[in-house]
């Protein structure tokens, strides 16, 4: 019988940018002995954020120390605005005057935000290091950390300047999840249901059963967060670069990151997860109101992720937002756009999404002038 404490791994199949995410208890205190295992003499800078740098980078550093690996850290400002061009610099810099070697690695301890921003220094110092992730939230766990997709955000639109880089390594380690606040720990959940909502109904209906049990811990927490990166490391191996249905993982996202824009990236208003959260429930609503699907799935959508304590609605972002035709501007400019037609993800049911080109962009207006106000 399989040990349930002992970690799971995921593979990503990329020909030879393969590469393995770790799941499970007491990863950080391994972390120096998996990564000197896999390459002797390596060194390494790791970038994290001033949260979680307080709870988990003296174990990190400590244990890249006990098997002989050299780290140079760097404490960054926590949030979504940290996600900018002088950060970047800063963490090149970092890099660079640490005289690692394109051989070496940069190492993202933290959340999406630092491994987004990590990820895209390892993509082009030197032309290309070696990355190696250890995702502390709940999302970088079963989202941000797989998959390559790195960059920061644009005053233009969030993550319009960015590389593909693969990590050579995942390592989630879930006891660092017992610091995580609630609030982000909901955030990330968003990206777990989301699984559910493309192409795994059945994830969706145990989702809806066990969520009270991938909340508290245990067991079903690790068998949500493996799931997640069974079904992300599918749809990655299949499209690497997103010619096609890696557009999927996109589900909520156009509309969440125009939300996400629209304040600024303001994350005591809104976070990540919980615009793709809105974004989603507004997805499906949008497919009943084009008469795709039926509007009793927009309305289960939109209870799970209100009883997990998301927000589903923009008016409940607080603060305000800006007109629509500015939402519309955010809208125009995401990377789904083919020869200036708006591509949205959107679905026929719970776990039936599909990528639908040339959708109507006054249509789009008309549905968010309406829904803005409920
Ligand atoms: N590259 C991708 O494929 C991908 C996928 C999904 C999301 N993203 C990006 O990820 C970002 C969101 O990531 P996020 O939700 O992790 O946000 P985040 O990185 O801002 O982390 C959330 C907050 O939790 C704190 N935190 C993280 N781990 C902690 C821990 N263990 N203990 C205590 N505090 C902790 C952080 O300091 C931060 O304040 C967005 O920028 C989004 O665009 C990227
Ligand atoms: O990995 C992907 O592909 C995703 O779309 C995952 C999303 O959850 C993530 O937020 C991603 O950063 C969005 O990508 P973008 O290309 O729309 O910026
Ligand atoms: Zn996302």
């Amino acid at each position: 019988m399989t040990d349930p404490t002992s970690p799971r791994t995921v593979r990503v199949d990329l020909g030879e940018r393969s590469y393995d995410i770790v799941i499970g208890s007491g990863l950080i205190a391994r972390a120096g002995a998996e990564i000197a295992a896999r390459r002797p003499g390596i060194r390494c800078a790791v970038i994290t954020d001033r949260n979680v740098a307080a709870a988990h980078l003296d174990s990190l550093v400590a244990s890249l120390a006990d098997a002989g690996v050299e780290a140079a850290p760097l404490v960054l400002e926590p949030g979504e605005k940290t996600k900018r061009f002088d950060e970047l610099v800063r963490v090149c810099d970092h890099v660079l005057g640490a005289r690692l070697e394109r051989g070496d690695a940069v190492v993202a301890l933290g959340g999406g935000v630092i491994g987004d921003l990590a990820g895209f220094a390892a993509g082009i110092v030197r032309r290309g290091m070696r990355f190696v992730q250890v995702p502390t939230s709940l999302l970088a766990q079963v989202d941000s950390s797989v998959g390559g997709k790195t960059g920061i955000n644009s005053g233009h639109g969030k993550n319009l300047i960015g590389v593909f880089h693969q990590p050579e390594l995942v390592l989630a380690d879930t006891d660092v999840l017992d610091t995580l606040p609630i609030r982000e720990f909901r955030a990330g959940y968003a990206e777990v249901a989301k699984y559910g909502l493309i192409d795994r109904p059945g994830f969706f209906a145990w989702l809806e059963a066990n969520w009270r049990e991938v909340f508290s811990g245990g067991p079903a927490r690790i068998e949500a967060i493996a799931t997640a990166c069974q079904a992300k490391a599918e749809v990655v191996a299949a499209d690497e670069r997103e010619s096609g249905a890696r557009a999927l993982l996109n589900l909520g996202h156009t509309f969440g990151h125009a939300l996400e824009a629209a304040t600024n990236y303001d994350s005591a208003r809104l976070v990540h997860g919980e615009g793709v959260a809105i974004g989603m429930v507004l997805a499906h609503e949008f497919s009943a109101r084009m008469n795709l699907a039926s509007p009793d799935d927009a309305a289960r959508v939109a209870h799970h992720l209100r009883e997990v304590g998301l927000p589903t609605r923009m008016s409940d972002i607080e603060g305000g937002l800006p007109p629509t035709d500015i939402l519309m501007t955010h809208v125009a400019q995401d990377k789904k756009v083919r020869r200036g037609a708006l591509t949205f993800i959107l679905t026929r049911g719970i776990g039936q999404s599909f990528i639908a080109d040339d959708v109507p962009g006054d249509e789009v207006f008309r549905f968010l002038e309406d829904k803005r106000a409920s």
